[in-house]
């Protein structure tokens, strides 16, 4: 017997789309039909059917449904900005809380293994920057603590280096995150809850390394003061000097795999100067590998990836007076192809971490001159 979309269970959301040609954002209806593997979107202004597409072919999950995500299908960037109907209401909201993490200064350098260990637990994170906050910037995000004794030494620790903040979202991911994090100081943490974060990274009731909002309202003002729709946020921390940009593309992000990769950059000597989650869209991917069209026969299938869900961009620097970065870190990236890689450089990032041509783990910039360039493409103009 066939499958009806009557008879399917369908989540609803309305979505946003800024289309570039027309400098205008367009609404519509987006449906999403679990057992049919469908997706529909009706154009709410024009009142008619807009398209209809595969999950497959849009490599969309529920998992990645939810208010605030953006999501790509057919090349176009669509924002979810509210729910549909009630039963999609219902059924997704208490599945899809969010909250705040932030790892602190003095924990930044432990980037990679901590994401890693976030990845481990479970845990989605959805939107992601390294920044770095002025003292007003401080004291407003920990308002709640303006009265308390050690509001200095907890503004001087956090305004002391960059932090990265970062939206997760999840069942109960208030709760679980705190848990996760362990308790506020760290000693007690690593007699209570030895796996924990705190019990692993941080050192003392002040240098913690982790922040988690305290409770779903906290979050979303948490959420707001670092991810705001618009409005000046703690700017990101790329100083586009001696510098080469690495993206983790979406398909090792989905894998799990970004924790690791950093992890390894880290520990062959390169710094992160600045890292944010970007969901690119299909112009901004073709105006970004622009060099490779004409040029590469899997031009196009390099933009399919870019655009088929989050990637994390990478400010890489190397220490001030060391030789330009940019060769250097080729030579950590590995040949193009990871099955070549494996033969002659199984040490290298795409050896490691890549599984064909196209999802190759990373993209690095080519040419040492366009280091800067393309860093400064995410990180001057498309940052938020
Ligand atoms: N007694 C203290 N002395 C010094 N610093 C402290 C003290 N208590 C808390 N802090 C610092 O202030 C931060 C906020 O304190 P709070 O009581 O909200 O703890 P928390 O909720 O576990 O931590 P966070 O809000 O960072 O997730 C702590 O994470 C820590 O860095």
């Amino acid at each position: 017997m066939s499958l009806t979309l009557a008879d399917d269970e369908r989540y609803c959301f309305t979505v946003e789309w800024y289309e570039e040609m027309a400098a205008r954002v367009r609404q519509f209806q987006f449906f999403y039909f679990v057992k049919a593997q469908s997706i529909e979107m009706y154009d709410i202004k024009n009142r008619k059917m807009f398209l209809r597409t595969s999950v497959k072919e849009n490599n969309i999950s529920p998992a990645d449904l939810y208010l605030g995500n953006s999501i790509n299908v057919c090349g176009r960037l669509l924002n979810i900005v509210d729910y549909g109907d009630d039963y999609t209401r219902r059924k997704l909201s208490a599945k899809k809380e969010r909250t705040l993490g932030m790892i602190k200064p003095d924990a930044v350098d432990k980037l990679g293994q901590i994401l890693d260990k976030i990845c481990q637990k479970g845990f989605l994170i959805s939107r992601l920057r390294m920044c770095r906050m002025n003292r007003n910037q401080a004291l407003s995000f920990y308002q709640e603590h303006q009265s308390k004794p050690f509001l200095n030494a907890l503004l001087d620790y956090v305004t002391s280096g960059p932090v990265v903040t970062f939206e997760i979202v999840g069942e109960n991911a208030v709760g679980a995150w705190r848990e996760a994090i362990g308790p506020t100081d760290p000693s007690a943490a690593r007699k209570t809850a030895p796996t924990s974060i705190r019990a692993q990274y941080g050192q003392d009731v002040t240098f913690n390394a982790v922040h988690g909002s305290s409770d779903p309202g906290a979050a979303a003002r948490e959420i707001e003061f670092f991810f705001p729709s618009s409005g000046p946020v703690p700017p990101n921390t790329a100083r586009v000097g001696n510098c080469t940009c690495c993206i983790i593309k979406p398909s090792a992000v989905k894998a799990g795999m970004a924790g690791k990769i950093i992890s390894a950059i880290t520990e062959a000597g390169f710094q992160v100067g600045a890292t944010q989650m970007f969901t690119l869209e299909k112009a901004n991917a073709e105006e970004f590998l622009e060099v490779y069209k004409g040029v590469v026969h899997e031009y196009s299938a390099m933009v399919v990836e870019l655009t088929s869900g989050p990637c994390l961009v990478l400010e890489i620097c190397a220490p001030e007076g060391s030789p330009p970065v940019a060769p250097a870190f080729r030579e950590l990236a590995g040949p193009t192809d990871p099955e070549i890689a494996r033969h002659l450089r199984p040490r290298t990032l795409r050896a490691l971490f890549g599984s064909d041509k196209i999802k190759n783990a990373i993209h690095c910039t080519d040419l040492p001159d366009d280091g800067q360039l393309e860093v400064e493409y995410f990180f001057r103009i498309l940052d938020r």
